[in-house]
């Protein structure tokens, strides 16, 4: 059976940090091995616990991370929380050549920029039930300090914004993780899903 249509397309996620992108990207994976491959992107933060180079991110020092950007290897670049985070061209032909659909995890600054380029992807927004529920999911994943949780909800609020102004095709709230998840896969397989409505997020 040929690929659905949208298959074809790149899947770009977005969504506040805790909400849950890595979890539903875990979950895919474990299910479909062979169809997606993770636009890993390039990055100046410290790896967490557990995290490797090359799987989860491509880990690089400011320096390198400039240079990179004078040659021009990014479709997209921006700075969150301090760090600098980028997609390479590289990354993403690799994954088409190997005729898997491409996934990327990328923020609001990005999202504008990848819009000016002719990827022509998927925009899927991740959304939190409500503002508590992802500060309790940041505070509860144990991975940050409690002003990185402040500058992760300050962060929030401006990719929140964003989703409001209709950026993305299609919005999942991540409220209960399976019903999540299962909307999520058939978004990823290139299934015409209805997606629901961005919550009012103002609490
Ligand atoms: N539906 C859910 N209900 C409750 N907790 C959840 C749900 N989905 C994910 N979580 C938990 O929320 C925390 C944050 O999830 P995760 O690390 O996947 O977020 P993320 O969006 O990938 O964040 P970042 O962008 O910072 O990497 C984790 O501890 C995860 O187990």
């Amino acid at each position: 059976m040929s690929p659905l249509p949208d298959f074809l397309r790149p899947l770009v996620i977005s969504g506040p940090s805790g909400v849950g992108k890595s979890t539903l990207l875990k979950r895919l994976f474990a299910d479909y091995p062979d169809k997606f491959g993770f636009s890993v992107s390039h990055t100046t933060r410290a790896p967490r616990p557990g995290e490797e180079d090359g799987t989860h991110y491509y880990f690089v020092s400011k320096d390198n991370f400039r240079n990179l950007i004078d040659q021009k290897a990014f479709i997209e670049q921006a700075e969150f929380s301090g760090n600098n985070y980028g997609t390479s061209f590289m990354t993403v032909n690799e994954i088409a050549k190997a005729g898997r659909r491409c996934l990327l995890d990328i923020e609001a600054q990005g999202v504008r920029q990848v819009k000016a380029t002719n990827l022509n992807p998927v925009y899927l927004f991740i959304s939190p039930p409500t503002m508590q529920d992802l500060r309790s999911r940041l505070q509860g994943r144990g991975t940050e300090t409690e002003a990185s949780v402040q500058k992760r909800l300050a962060a929030a609020l401006k990719e929140i914004e964003y989703a409001k102004e209709g950026a993305h095709d299609l919005v999942i709230v991540n409220d209960d993780i399976d019903r999540a998840y299962d909307l999520f896969r058939k978004v990823a397989l290139g299934e015409k899903i209805e997606g629901d409505s961005l919550p009012p997020l103002d609490d």
